[in-house]
């Protein structure tokens, strides 16, 4: 493995991601998590997906399996996994809200892509965001870019959609946020109690949305709930 490779860029100096959430909301990881440069960790890991191929006897010299070592690594590092790593972390503008626009703002069906941390399958679904503005407004793609962040870890639902909920908190400057994930857990759908039915549902809400249930139902009707 190249260690000599520049590693990632952090942020915040820490050296780790997520310095700014909550200490029980960051990413699970170890100090060293980015010692090492995003090339030197995708021949790691391809070096130990070849190992796992060869374990379960498939043969590598085939043309169709020899690549895949190195494009799963690939996937890990620079698509599934990227979350990871803050330099990442989307840069969220804000503008003046000239217009005064306070009602409610929801940014529906959000596709979030995450991966199951207990068994490193999909995690698949919707997520469904709302804020109350105040003297500033978000641009809205930036929704979809802070869910996608964090989407894109080892997660269980539940951090994901806290880790959302704070994200927003902060970088809107106002609590009254709201977060509603809907998902389905291919650890759950295609192995173990092997169920295709079902689907999970997590809910953070901040400020307003969680004291005035009036609120809470408009915000459950504009999504469809
Ligand atoms: N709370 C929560 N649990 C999750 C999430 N994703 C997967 N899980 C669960 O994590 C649990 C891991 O339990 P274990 O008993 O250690 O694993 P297992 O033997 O593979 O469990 P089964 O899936 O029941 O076969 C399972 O019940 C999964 O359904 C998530 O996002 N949130
Ligand atoms: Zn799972």
């Amino acid at each position: 493995m190249d260690k000599s490779a520049p590693a990632a860029s952090t942020v915040d100096g820490s050296g780790l991601p997520d310095t700014h959430l909550s200490v029980d909301l960051r990413a699970p990881l170890r100090p060293d998590a980015f010692a090492l440069s995003d090339e030197a960790k995708i021949a790691g890991i391809a070096e130990h997906f070849r190992e796992i191929m060869q374990l379960l006897g498939l043969d590598l010299t085939d043309d169709s399996l020899q690549g895949t070592p190195r494009r799963v690594a690939k996937m890990y590092v620079h698509e599934w996994f990227k979350g990871l790593d803050p330099k990442h972390r989307p840069d969220v503008k804000l503008f003046e809200n000239r217009y005064a626009y306070s009602q409610m703002l929801v940014e529906r069906d959000i596709t979030v892509f995450s991966c199951c941390e207990h068994h490193f399958v999909p995690i698949m679904g919707k997520a469904h965001v709302a804020y109350l503005p105040g003297e500033r407004v978000v641009g809205l793609s930036k929704l979809n870019r802070v869910v996608q962040y964090y989407a894109r870890r080892p997660q269980v639902q539940e951090r994901l959609t806290r880790q959302i909920a704070e994200e927003l908190k902060q970088t809107l400057h106002t609590d009254n946020v709201a977060v509603l994930i809907e998902a389905d857990h291919l650890c759950v759908m295609s192995r173990g109690v092997n169920d295709t039915g079902s689907s999970t549902l997590t809910a953070e809400y901040g400020g307003v949305f969680e004291t005035d249930q009036a609120l809470r139902t408009e915000f459950l009707r504009l999504i469809g709930k």
